[in-house]
């Protein structure tokens, strides 16, 4: 079994809801996003999924969020948009498109600053 990451990123503005503090209002991140998934087997070039396709799925998908307001996008409509949330979004659009009998989404990390991240799996 074969793992491959690749890391984008997007900037945008939300404000978390049900939370008492100052991430209740509006403020915004540099987030930067990890995709790894699992290759069973590789191809004759060697690769498992060329990194080319990893990055421009995701960055197809992330150009969805980038410089928007995530409070008012559909998947956010009745959910706070933390970094959790955000993260299954990615994790579960990138499934839909990505994976095959060789290669599945294994984890999506959602990192708000340097020092902050979120990740989904399935387990
Ligand atoms: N588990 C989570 N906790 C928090 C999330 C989240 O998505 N998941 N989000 C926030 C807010 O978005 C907030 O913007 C982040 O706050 P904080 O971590 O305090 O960020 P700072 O840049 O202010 O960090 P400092 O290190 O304190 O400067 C909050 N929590
Ligand atoms: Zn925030």
């Amino acid at each position: 079994m074969y793992r491959l990451t690749i890391q984008t990123h997007f900037a945008a503005a939300h404000n978390l809801i049900n939370y008492q503090g100052d991430c209740e209002n509006l403020h915004g991140h540099n987030w930067k996003v990890e995709v790894q998934v699992r290759a069973h087997q590789l191809d004759a070039a060697g690769l498992g999924i060329d990194f080319k396709v990893l990055k421009k799925e995701a960055n197809r998908l992330l150009d969805e969020l980038d410089h928007k307001y995530l409070n008012d996008l559909e998947p956010f409509k009745d959910i706070s948009p933390s970094s959790e949330h955000i993260c299954r979004f990615l994790f579960e659009r990138l499934s839909a498109r990505l994976n095959s009998d060789n290669v599945q989404v294994d984890e999506v990390r959602v990192w708000e600053s340097d020092n902050a991240c979120a990740s989904y799996r399935l387990d």
